[in-house]
Parts: C-alpha cells; structure tokens; sequence
C-alpha cells in the first residue's frame, strides 16, 4: 500500500490580522458577504495577507465505468473518449469557459476504454481501460486503486511546481453519477433513493432502473466508511485519481475548486482518507444533479453559485474562479477607511 497522505490542518493563526484587515475596507462591515470569507480562506491557506490566484488550471480526469453496460446513463461508452479528444481539440464547454476566464486545462486519461495512442496533449495516466462492473464486483484492485491515487497525487505535485497556485477539477466519465451516487451513499450514509439522480437526463423509466441496478450494487457490500474501501468497491479511475490529486493539492498548499456532484464525492472519498482536505476546498456550485445538496451537507460545504448546471468537466469550478480572483483583489488592492480617508464606524 502506498500513501499515506500528510496533510497539515490550515493554519488559523493570521485569522485575526486578516479579519482585521477585512474589516478595514472601505465597506460596510461584512458588506461583501461571501467574498470575504472567501478572502479569508485563501489568506489562510496561502498564509498570507495578500493571497493571489496564480496560473489557475482545471484538471479534468476522464475513465469508464463498467456498470455503464447496465444501462445507466442516458448516453452510451464511447461518448468518454469522444468527449476526450474534444477536449483536446478545445470545443468542449470546459475549454470555452476556461479560455475565457483565464484558466488552463489539463486533460487527464485516467482509465478511458479507448486506445489514444499517445495523442499529444494530454496525460497518459491510464490504469485500466475502464473500471469492472460494480453491480456484480468491486470496480477496481487495491493495487489500481493505490496506482490511481499516487498518479493524482504526483500530477498536483507537479501542478504546484509549476507555479499552479489554485487547482480546480473536473471530470468526464459515461456512468459516472452512479459511482458518484454509490460513494455518497456508503461514506455518507445517504439513502440511495435521494442519492441518484438523472445524470445525462434519464427519463422516470431510466431513472427507476438505475436506483434498481444501483440497489443491487449496494446490496453486495455492507457499511463502508472506509475511503480506500469504497473507491475500490464502487468508484471510477478517474474519481480516485482526482481524490489522489486533491490530496496532493491539499499536500502541497494549494486552493481546491470543488465542481460539480461528482467531483464532490472525489473529494469525500479524499476526505475518508485526510480529513483535512477539506480546509483547502471551495465549493464552486451546486449542482442541479439530485443528491449534490446532500453531498454537499455531508461535506460541510456551501456553494459559491446556484446556475443549474448539471454537466461536469470542472464547468462550475472554472465560473467560480474570476471569484476567487476578486476576493483576492479586496484583500490586496481595496483601500482602508485611514488609505482613503473615509469615516469608520463610531
Ligand atoms: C456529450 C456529453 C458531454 C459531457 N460532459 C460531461 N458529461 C457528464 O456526464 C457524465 C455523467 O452522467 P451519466 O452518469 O448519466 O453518464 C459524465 O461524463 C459527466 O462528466 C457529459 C455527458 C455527455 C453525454
Ligand atoms: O454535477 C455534476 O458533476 C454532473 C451532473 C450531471 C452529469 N454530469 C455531471
């Protein structure tokens, strides 16, 4: 077994000098709401009172999933590795957002069913082509899973030696809302039933015989609170390399962009295994994907934006950034009330 992840709790100990200096600004106290905790998170995380969101990057972590063959998704296999070389051709939803936004994308194969033949552009992490089918096995070895996690966690190693000072992620992976769902149904204890949602846009029908197939997967195994175990039993490659990718993140002092449903469970799963992840994420979106609101509430989190979306790729993490770029202007560029000679309050 490789690992483990050392990951430090977040320093608290500028709080006060970067509440103070908060404060200060021209603005009613508290007035900017949401942004100054942001503000004050990413002071807190790079410890410093000027925080800056330097060479943004949004990794996006593509692989299969063998439960796809149960009919789960409203769209079939192949679209993973179509989808991955639309990335590369940059017309995806993602690469127009991040183009822009100012955000670079890093397209990552994880464990797609599809042969690249070391097409340029992209990261050749590969595990397996696809994952097992979970409803009848564990979807991957615990030597995968290890091999997953050290692949994530070396890549935001390298992000970070690259001067990447904020990571956001994202993911692409036919069927992945189902593992997504299985993962916050054993680590959080959600009941599948408010857990699964339509994915792709499943009709009534669709969506019955998902909760079905995923009832029966989750009959196979009983409680897991375990991380390593529950990615093993249910995840995707692509969702535990990008666990192992958070962490290293996490590891190294960077910012997290959490995106959608299933970047979300990622990044419970990470939390199963270094619970202080969580003292790096911000929470980009909510997803429109039934179950995120819990995902969500499990993790602690509450999201930056409400816009409905429900497509992945790191979409939401990338439209959340220009906000961490504000919270970091208020703290460097805003004038306090003695800067600009304003009145304070009595
Ligand atoms: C064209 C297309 C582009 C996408 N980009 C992200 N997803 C999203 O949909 C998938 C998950 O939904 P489900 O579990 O229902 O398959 C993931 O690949 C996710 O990233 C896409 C899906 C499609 C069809
Ligand atoms: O929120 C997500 O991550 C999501 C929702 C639906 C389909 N794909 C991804």
């Amino acid at each position: 077994m490789s690992l483990p992840f050392h990951i430090m709790p977040v320093s608290t100990s500028l709080d006060a000098e970067l509440q103070h200096a908060i404060d200060n600004k021209t603005k009613p106290l508290g007035a900017l709401g949401r942004i100054e905790a942001l503000a004050l998170q990413i002071g807190r995380i790079q410890g410093t009172l000027r925080p800056t969101v330097q060479a943004p990057r949004v990794m996006v972590f593509a692989g299969d999933h063998g439960v796809a063959h149960e009919g789960v998704s409203a769209y079939p296999q192949e679209v993973t590795w179509q989808m991955v070389m639309n990335f590369l051709g940059g017309g995806a939803a993602v690469n127009v957002l991040a183009r822009t936004l100012g955000v670079a994308v890093q397209v990552v194969d994880a464990g797609v069913n599809h042969d690249f033949a070391g097409a340029p552009g992209m990261v050749h992490a590969k595990v397996a082509m696809g994952t097992r089918n979970f409803a009848l096995e564990p979807a991957m070895s615990a030597a995968q899973l290890d091999e997953a996690l050290e692949r994530g966690r070396s890549l935001a190693r390298e992000a970070a030696n690259e001067g990447c000072q904020v990571l956001a992620f994202g993911e692409m992976g036919i069927a992945n809302t189902s593992a997504a769902s299985m993962l916050l149904h054993k680590l959080a204890g959600v009941p599948l039933a408010a857990a699964v949602g339509r994915g792709t846009g499943l009709d009534d029908a669709g969506l019955r015989h998902k909760l079905q197939v995923l009832e029966r997967a989750a009959a196979r195994t009983g409680t897991l609170t375990d991380g390593r175990l529950a990615l093993q039993e249910y995840g995707g490659f692509e969702i535990a390399m990008m666990a192992g990718a958070m962490l290293g993140a996490a590891e190294a002092g960077l910012v997290l962009v959490i995106d959608g449903f299933i970047t979300s469970s990622a990044l419970l799963a990470a939390k199963a295994l270094a619970p202080a992840v969580i003292d790096h994420a911000v929470f980009a979106h909510q997803s429109a994907e039934a179950g995120h609101a819990a995902m969500l509430q499990a993790l602690g989190g509450s999201a930056l934006l409400h816009l409905d979306l429900r497509l992945g790729e790191g979409t939401g993490a990338v439209l959340a950034v220009p906000l961490l770029r504000a919270a970091c202007a208020v703290l460097c560029d805003m004038a306090s009330f003695a800067q600009a000679g304003v009145s304070g309050r009595d």
